[in-house]
């Protein structure tokens, strides 16, 4: 099936940091969930796919065009979901939607109407008068009206309570359904992915780590508990991560290697967690 988005070796540097050829695609009917921690570069993607940053070198390519010679075109169906205000405070949702409304050809009212409903928000409140989690819902169903086939959110559960985030996550779980549109979610909650990503893309410094199906990723990894006299240092190369306490070592390694290891029958195993994955794949071995 074609991909609905494609990013292929994108680069850019600034001062202090660079973006190293990141590669992940996104086919139809699927949540991407893009997990990496402060810093890593996942809104320095996302802007260069929304061609919000100039680039350094790479493709991306939105429902098999490319994204700069078919811009328009494709904006007409992406719904961009971000965390830093754009609208006018002053203005009622009525008034700040009759502006978004007409930059968008197959805009439906009635599928606005149906998710302001859906969502609790009158037209008459003004944009200043919403929380943060009303304002979360009011951008998604303005990107849900125009018919958009790729939702794209930078961090739209960050600073929302358990409630609103987890109706947010039934929202987008309903809006995968008809396996047409696909979702490309940045956070740092990874809580939330456990309960809706397919698949996962982590990055990690301006690297890719993994872009691989969240089941697949779980199930290659396993953590492992045990005493710290059985560790040796040959042992504890072959970890992702590790922490030891007085109690003994706690550590995420690779399914495949620990079958190998000469620890294999004498540790612990526990299923891990996507945050699991990701602090101990970014803070290594700490204590050693
Ligand atoms: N315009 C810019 N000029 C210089 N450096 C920048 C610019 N924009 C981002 N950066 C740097 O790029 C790095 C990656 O930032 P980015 O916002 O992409 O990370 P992030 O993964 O989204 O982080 P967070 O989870 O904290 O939002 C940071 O070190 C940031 O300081």
């Amino acid at each position: 099936m074609e991909n609905i988005l494609e990013v292929k070796n994108l680069c850019k540097s600034y001062d202090e940091f660079s973006l190293k050829g990141i590669n992940f695609s996104l086919e139809p009917g699927y949540i991407m969930g893009f997990i990496g921690p402060n810093g890593a570069g996942k809104s320095t993607t996302i802007k260069a796919i929304m061609n919000l940053i100039k680039t350094d070198a790479g493709q991306i390519e939105i429902f098999g065009k490319d994204h700069l010679k078919y811009e328009k075109e494709i904006k007409e169906k992406i719904g961009f979901v971000y965390d830093e205000n754009y609208f006018y405070e002053e203005l009622t949702l009525k008034e700040m939607k009759k502006i978004i409304a007409p930059f968008y050809k197959n805009w439906s009212e009635t599928i606005f109407e149906k998710y302001m409903k859906q969502f609790n928000l009158s037209l008459k409140l003004k944009v200043k008068e919403l929380s943060k989690g009303m304002k979360m819902k009011y951008s998604l169903a303005l990107a849900l009206s125009h018919d958009a086939d790729l939702i794209i959110m930078d961090e739209p559960t960050s600073g929302l309570d358990p409630i609103v985030r987890s109706e947010l996550l039934d929202i987008l779980y309903e809006v995968i359904q008809d396996e047409r549109k696909s979702i490309l979610f940045s956070t740092h909650i990874t809580k939330d992915l456990d309960k809706i990503a397919d698949y996962i893309t982590f990055i990690n410094d301006g690297k890719l780590v993994f872009s691989q199906a969240k089941d697949e990723i779980i199930e290659s990894y396993q953590i492992i508990k045990g005493d710290t006299s059985a560790l040796t240092e040959n042992i504890i190369n072959h970890f992702v991560g590790l922490k030891q306490h007085s109690f003994g070592f706690e550590a995420l390694v690779k399914k495949e290697i620990i079958k190998k290891s000469p620890l294999k029958d004498s540790v612990i195993y526990e299923i891990p967690t996507l945050e699991d994955i990701m602090v101990y794949t970014v803070r290594g071995k700490i204590n050693v």
